[in-house]
């Protein structure tokens, strides 16, 4: 192609002279007509268009010039190009790959061929050898693509769009992932850095260490991949994308493991949200609308973070003041609470819910909301219906598909005699992989992954006992219970009887 260019690029100027010719010797009635003849003859001898893209627009960075970027580096690798460069910045997992000034690469597109090139241009002041301002950067870089002329549309319509958007997902999937956090000190805030502070997020957490029955994680597998393609489904039916899932469990069953394992099975951030450190609605909206796209939003431990039962207003009304103090607790509703929060301006969860439905339908783009709880019957169910938390996941004791799990993430074991005993035990006592993991950490597994699981059915054994002790004495205790309740019943019925003896 460069060479061709080149001749086409030699013949055209040999033209552009003829043509320079004619227009001082011909009338404007004639020029117009060779005008468009010429424009025939340049087309066929040269058909093509040519698009560059700087990397600065106007002073400012051009987006489209590091996506266009990225895109011709993926490319670039199985294609033809010789001189590439690689670079790694602070906020990336690991290099990237582009092309070095002047280096071509050809794409093609639906049947449309297009060649890419690289170039830079020094930025020297010719007289000093110095740049010529300051702020700008050394060099102007940029890069052309040169199709034919009857692709045009099917290029700056659909081609740079696929090419766009292609580069961003590279740069998405390199980028590091975050967490963040709102539980920092009000001053973080006002040194300008936002109400959220970050980390880099790096749980080593995923589905397949993740231990839980196969089946159940299936289905969240099935149902995150769905959620993250689910674009056009999403705004066809006109609902926010977003996705809510409860995680409840008793403390120590993998919860925050889970967390962990979804962001790094979709690579999005995490926002844990610390709703203790919200002050009110408004504070929220700010922290909500400050968030970005593909990211998951935690709120944990939902029952202890915020209050639902809070005070209820005094009633104005004079009759309304002879009313009991118990009555007025029975009467209590959540949605008297909510609407009386709703006037203070007070944090809770239903204005929570309600914000996230009203700011992510806005904005069109994914977002997950996790709540997890150990307490799942503390929340009110309206709450948690479906379509607000969407799936309710639930993290439990671990059982026999979840320890081969943990034994094989722990001691790298998938059979072992002594697993037919484990099974057994694991039916028998509820204890959680948290429990169980600690017996196949390394630090035990010195004496070998046998040592490991004769410790396990020691302390399975031990919390059997215990647990069978524990369920005889509160077997004890209600037996005491209810002896004392026929006691006294038959107390009651001896007075009664007497009562009525002395009434006649
Ligand atoms: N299902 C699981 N799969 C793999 N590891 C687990 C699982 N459950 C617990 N663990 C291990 O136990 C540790 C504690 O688990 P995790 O913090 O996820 O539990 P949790 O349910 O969030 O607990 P809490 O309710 O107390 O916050 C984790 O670091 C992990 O190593």
């Amino acid at each position: 192609m460069g060479a061709s260019l080149t001749e086409v690029g030699s013949k055209l100027a040999g033209l552009m002279f003829i043509w320079g010719t004619i227009q001082q010797l011909f009338p404007y009635s004639l020029r117009k007509r060779i005008e468009s003849l010429w424009h025939r003859v340049e087309n066929y001898f040269y058909p093509y268009v040519q698009i560059t893209i700087e990397e600065f627009s106007n002073g400012k960075i051009n987006e489209i010039y590091s996506q266009v970027s990225t895109y011709l580096g993926s490319k670039s690798v199985n294609k033809d190009a010789k001189f590439l460069k690689v670079e790694k910045s602070k906020n990336s997992k690991s290099f990237s790959v582009s092309l070095d000034e002047g280096e071509e690469i050809t794409d093609e597109f639906q049947g449309a061929k297009l060649w890419w090139r690289s170039y830079m241009e020094k930025l020297e002041d010719n007289s000093t050898g110095r740049r010529p301002n300051n702020s700008l950067p050394m060099e102007k870089k940029s890069y052309t693509i040169t199709f034919n002329r009857r692709h045009s549309e099917l290029v700056t319509g659909k081609y740079l769009k696929h090419v766009m958007e292609e580069g961003k997902a590279i740069q998405f999937q390199n980028r590091k992932q975050k967490i963040y956090s709102n539980n920092c000190s009000e001053d973080w805030y006002w040194y300008g850095k936002g109400m959220w502070r970050d980390i880099n997020f790096e749980h080593p957490a995923t589905f397949d260490t993740l231990a839980m029955d196969p089946k159940k994680k299936g289905e969240i597998i099935n149902d995150l991949i769905a959620f993250s393609k689910g674009k056009d489904y999403y705004s066809k039916v006109g609902k926010a994308w977003k996705r809510g899932y409860l995680l409840y469990g008793p403390p120590g069953t993998g919860k925050s493991t889970m967390i962990a394992a979804i962001a790094n099975f979709l690579n999005y951030d995490i926002y844990d949200l610390e709703l203790t450190s919200v002050k009110d609605n408004s504070g929220l909206k700010k922290l909500l609308m400050e968030t970005t796209s593909k990211s998951i939003i935690v709120i944990e431990d939902i029952d202890c973070s915020i209050d639902l039962t809070g005070k209820r207003k005094k009633k104005k009304k004079k009759e309304k003041e002879t009313t009991s103090e118990d009555q007025e607790e029975d009467s209590d509703s959540s949605a008297e609470k909510e609407s009386e929060n709703k006037e203070t301006g007070k944090l809770t969860l239903s204005g929570l819910l309600n914000f996230i439905d009203g700011i992510w339908s806005a904005c069109g783009q994914e977002r997950i909301i996790i709540f997890t709880t150990n307490h799942k019957d503390k929340l009110d169910p309206a709450l948690i219906r479906r379509g607000r938390m969407d799936m309710h996941i639930e993290m439990s004791y671990c059982r026999y598909e979840a320890f081969k799990v943990l034994a094989k993430n722990y001691l790298d074991l998938e059979t072992h005699p002594l697993f037919q005993q484990i099974q057994g035990l694991l039916e028998e006592v509820n204890v959680s992989p948290c429990d169980v993991a600690e017996h196949l950490m390394l630090k035990n597994a010195s004496g070998g992954p046998q040592i490991c699981l004769d410790n396990l059915i020691q302390a399975l054994k031990e919390a059997k006992k215990k647990a069978n002790k524990d369920s005889k004495e509160a077997k004890g205790e209600a037996k005491q219970k209810s002896k004392k309740i026929n006691k006294f019943s038959t107390k009651l019925i001896s007075n009664f009887s007497s009562l009525q003896k002395l009434w006649k």
